[in-house]
């Protein structure tokens, strides 16, 4: 019996009648752990969050989230896709309240959680402004938020942070990490970046070619202490994974 929160199993997919994108990938992610996914671009990473988000089916093995088939744990999922959207005619506390508001009237702990998450992010004062209104990074936090909103125990996160600058992207590191700890969700997170993916990821997988090539451990202490990607056991982690990758880089077509 595998005690596996999110389990991928012998998972394989194609785009139509192309050749597989996705070829036998199996990896067992842990309630708690934020796993990392890194990969040159078209290796499949993407292609591997929608099929454990359920947004499309394998075309053999299997996706489970606590046993269930993710179809069956829609609400349990929260993700951010890569240039999240926001409703332009929304507020940015409307569109933080979306996923409530999808299902039902928000009450008033829902509008007290989407203001607190948005002031967590940083985005105090902002509620009542529009997306438009907002830089890009306000704008990836409000996102952000609006996956938070429910407390999914599981969050699918595609370069979230790609588009910022290199101050805000580590401080939404950050906050993502403080988050995390706080609700205790499981987190798969892709990025392209190698020092995000070790200063985030308690493993991280290295994707070539459609497959899972390699799975390490991040030996650095949990929380992150400050000032730690100066230091040298930072410096090796990243090293070691960028070994990973640059092995892995003769397999990716
Ligand atoms: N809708 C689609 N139809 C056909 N092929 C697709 C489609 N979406 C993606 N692909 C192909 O599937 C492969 C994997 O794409 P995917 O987006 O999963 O890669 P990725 O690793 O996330 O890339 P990137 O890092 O550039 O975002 C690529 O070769 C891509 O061209």
């Amino acid at each position: 019996m595998s005690t596996a929160f999110l389990e991928l199993k012998a998972l394989s997919f194609a785009h139509g009648g192309a050749a597989p994108t996705l070829a036998g990938v199996d990896l067992d992610v842990p309630r708690g752990e934020l796993h990392c996914l890194l990969g040159r671009s078209g290796c499949g990473k993407t292609t591997l969050l929608k099929l454990a988000a359920g947004l499309v089916e394998p075309r053999s093995g299997h996706v489970r989230l606590r046993g269930r088939p993710p179809a069956q744990a829609r609400a349990d999922i929260g993700f951010v896709f890569q240039s999240p959207t926001l409703l332009e005619w929304h507020s940015v506390l409307d569109n933080v309240l979306l996923p409530i508001s999808l299902q039902r009237r928000p009450a008033p702990a829902d509008r007290d959680r989407a203001l607190h998450l948005l002031a967590r992010l940083g985005l105090d004062g902002l509620a009542q402004r529009h997306p438009r209104q907002l830089s890009g990074g306000q704008q990836s936090r409000a996102a952000l938020a609006r996956a938070l909103l429910p407390a999914p125990p599981l969050l699918l996160l595609d370069e979230p942070f790609a588009a910022l600058d290199a101050i805000t992207r580590e401080e939404l590191q950050q906050d993502l990490l403080r988050l995390c700890a706080d609700e205790g969700s499981t987190v798969l997170f892709v990025t392209h970046d190698i020092a995000e993916a070790v200063y985030l990821g308690d493993r991280v997988s290295v994707m070539a070619g459609g497959r899972l090539a390699r799975t390490l451990v991040v030996d650095l202490p949990r929380p992150r202490p400050p000032g730690l990607r100066a230091h040298g056991t930072f410096a090796r982690a990243v090293a070691r994974v960028r070994a990973a990758l640059e092995d892995s880089a003769g397999v990716c077509a």
